[in-house]
């Protein structure tokens, strides 16, 4: 808040704007959260934290551009996350165990790790009594968690890891160690300064024999005097493009000890003999239930982040004026760039991503739901389909938020290049997203893997949930059969095209996958060859099914203006995904869509864009981002964005009054003495 802004150019233009405004925003904000009880006690969270933190004042600087060192990026990070996590605790909810104050992801502050990993693993793989005695510590606040599995050595390929537990019956504890340099644990949030416990993912031995990797609780530090445990060294990774407010750290173990019920027994047990034991009715790869979780909620993450980027440059467009339209008549007056249609074909194209990113989320935790209700009796049946399609839609939403929030920073011009803008650091969290949580291209691998398994089954009658759409027979050669432009606003004829794109990828690089094995190449041979065709399919069908999720999810609003504007927004989703970027081709190169159809495609696409610009902002608005959680002095909702601007480079520390390192320090012992080379003086 801070004092009333005074009138000005830009901030007319942004209350002109937000009156276009063709829907109550305030419906969609409730559509996107849930429910009007959602909306406000999220809301009273949120302000109750900011008032806590002192950052409403939006004249102000934000502390994390003010002070920038690792030490003090950290602490505001543990500033910011005591605040929520003692809200959450005071008033029993779970805002922010995903999102920050600052709507950046889970590991945002020293404190984001706990609920979502920490936790989570010890519910997932704990036994009952295991459960009993961690979960209430935490729940009470008394533990502070890190989930400890990537290691200098390895991230992607689990089974590498060569951190190891070690029976030990005489002491009926486990020895953990840290045998070579690239088993140090290397990554984890909150492992360098802050977490009190972690979950170490270790390769069991007993009895002299590996067993793999396991999760066991590990005591890091004092929790009076935060010291590391004898025998554990750690620290911080060091500074990061984003996320410097949490400390992603290294660990190294040597020679500690822990007692055997630190060792999560849910899905194996080692008794005191040293004897192992799996637990006959739990699936073999159960282990991966936690991941399966979070990455169900990171693609509400990636959502969230989409709309945050492209919510600064929606507002920054439509007061930023710049020039005219070519051939335009000189009337004195600039364009706002929002206006010109290169720049909002690409914002609103963005935006319809993360409105499909949001239904896409939702479809995702429907699948785990399922699962987890599946789990919870011990049926692991689904969980290969799970983990297929579940890692397909996280590498799928993960690119197109990263991606969409670099080209929304790209959008401000050299606005967008500035720190205080907001968009560098959330370009920078998004884009660690596809590397955190399984790395995209590996997923994508693992998604097309259940692809291929299937391909050749389409016809069964028992195909997973989310291949139903594939069933029967595919025939190339097929063409569309839309005959008027306006057919490809219908959701049956988008669906019927990402539906033969998919079908036709699939088959295809099955196909193709076959032919490499039967000419004799090695099955990974024909894998690594056809690899980039395999990701195609992937991607293919995950986009049918986020349209899917999209099409039944604005087909369910009752009739009002706001379904009219959702309806259109879903269409450009389906009609951009066509005919921009890499996968246009893929739509095209079989000749199932014409030239003509193409270029009716383009002109529903423009015809969409000229109805959704006066929503833009309402759009954008109804994700309901405070200014305190943008901290973006071109994304204010006021549009109040050169003052914003000069008032917070002002409070600089590089431009204060006292300016004894860069101009004094900086001119006695660089400028003038090189000003002054030869003895020569102007
Ligand atoms: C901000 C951040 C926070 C993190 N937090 C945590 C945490 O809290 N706890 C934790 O344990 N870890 C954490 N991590 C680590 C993260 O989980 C790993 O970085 C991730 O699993 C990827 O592993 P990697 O970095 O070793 O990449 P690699 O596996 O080395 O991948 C590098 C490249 O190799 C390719 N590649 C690897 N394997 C294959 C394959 N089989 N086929 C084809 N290509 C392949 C990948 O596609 C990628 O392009 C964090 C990382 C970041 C960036």
């Amino acid at each position: 808040m801070g004092p009333e802004p005074e009138e000005n150019a830009q901030i007319r233009l942004m209350r002109k704007a937000r009156g276009r405004t063709s829907f109550p925003v305030e419906d969609l904000t409730t559509f996107i959260y849930g429910s009007p009880e959602t909306v406000q006690k999220r809301r009273a969270a949120w302000h109750r934290v900011e008032l806590a933190l002192d950052s409403t004042d939006t004249t102000k600087l934000p502390p994390q551009y003010a002070k920038t060192s690792r030490e003090d990026l950290y602490l505001d990070g543990l500033r910011m996350g005591k605040a929520a996590w003692d809200d959450q605790l005071q008033h029993d909810h779970a805002f922010f165990e995903w999102l920050t104050p600052r709507y950046t992801a889970c590991n945002a502050s020293p404190f984001g790790l706990t609920a979502i990993f920490f936790a989570r693993t010890i519910e997932l793989m704990g036994s009952p009594e295991q459960k009993s005695k961690w979960l209430p510590l935490i729940q009470s606040g008394h533990i502070n968690g890190a989930y400890a599995q990537t290691e200098l050595g390895h991230g992607s390929f689990v089974r590498g890891l060569e951190t190891t537990a070690t029976f030990d019956p005489a002491s009926d504890s486990f020895v953990v160690n840290s045998p070579t340099l690239t088993s140090t644990k290397f990554w984890p949030g909150a492992l360098g300064f802050s977490a009190t416990h972690a979950v170490l993912m270790a390769k069991l031995i007993t009895r002299d024999k590996d067993h793999g990797v396991h999760p066991f609780i590990v005591p890091l530090r004092d929790p009076e005097t935060g010291k590391p445990m004898e025998g554990i060294e750690l620290g911080d990774v060091g500074p990061k493009p984003s996320y410097n407010q949490t400390d992603n750290g290294y660990a190294r173990f040597d020679n500690v000890s822990i007692p055997r019920s630190n060792m999560l027994m849910g899905h194996a047990t080692v008794s005191s003999d040293g004897s192992y034991q799996k637990r006959p009715d739990v699936h073999v790869k159960a282990a991966y239930g936690s991941m399966l979780r979070t990455r169900a909620k990171m693609i509400w993450i990636c959502a969230v982040q989409l709309a945050a980027a492209v919510a600064i440059a929606v507002r920054y467009s439509t007061v930023r004026q710049q020039g005219t339209l070519p051939y335009a008549e000189a009337d004195g007056t600039e364009t706002a760039i929002i206006h010109y249609r290169s720049q909002n074909s690409r914002l609103l194209t963005h935006l319809s991503r993360a409105y499909a990113i949001l239904f896409a989320s939702r479809r995702a935790n429907d699948i785990y739901q399922d699962f987890e209700s599946r789990q919870a009796t011990r049926d692991f049946s689904t969980m290969t389909e799970t983990h297929a399609v579940l890692s397909g839609i996280k590498a799928w939403a993960t690119t197109l938020a990263a991606d969409g929030a670099e080209d929304a920073r790209k959008s401000c011009g050299a606005a967008g290049y500035l720190a205080i803008s907001g968009l560098p650091e959330l370009v920078q969290s998004a884009t660690a997203l596809c590397t955190l949580e399984g790395e995209n291209y590996v997923l994508w691998q693992q998604a097309a893997r259940e692809l291929v398994k299937w391909a050749p089954k389409l016809s069964s009658n028992n195909l997973p949930s989310a291949l139903r759409y594939l069933a029967g027979k595919y025939t190339p050669g097929q063409k569309c059969t839309a005959t008027i432009p306006t057919a490809f606003l219908l959701p049956e004829t988008q669906l019927e095209i990402f539906k033969h794109r998919s079908r036709r990828l699939i088959s295809k690089s099955h196909r193709l996958f076959s032919a490499s094995v039967s000419s004799g190449d090695s099955p990974s041979q024909a894998w690594n060859n056809n690899v980039t065709l395999l990701i195609s399919a992937a991607r293919a069908h995950v986009e049918y099914l986020v349209l899917q999720a999209f099409i039944a999810s604005v087909s369910s609003m009752t009739t009002s203006p706001l379904k009219t504007t959702m309806t259109n927004l879903c269409s450009l989703f389906a009609l951009t995904t066509i005919i921009t970027g890499e996968a246009h081709c893929t739509f095209s190169e079989d000749g199932y869509l014409s030239e003509t159809q193409l270029d009716a495609v383009r002109a529903q696409v423009n015809a969409l864009l000229d109805t959704l610009v006066p929503d833009a902002v309402g759009l954008t608005d109804a994700w309901d981002f405070t200014d305190a959680g943008l901290a973006s002095a071109i994304g204010m909702r006021d549009g109040d964005v050169y003052a914003r601007v000069m008032a917070w480079t002002r409070q600089l520390p590089v431009n204060s009054s006292d300016q004894q390192v860069v101009v004094g320090r900086g001119w006695d012992e660089f400028i003038r003495p090189a000003l002054n080379r030869g003895g020569r003086k102007l």
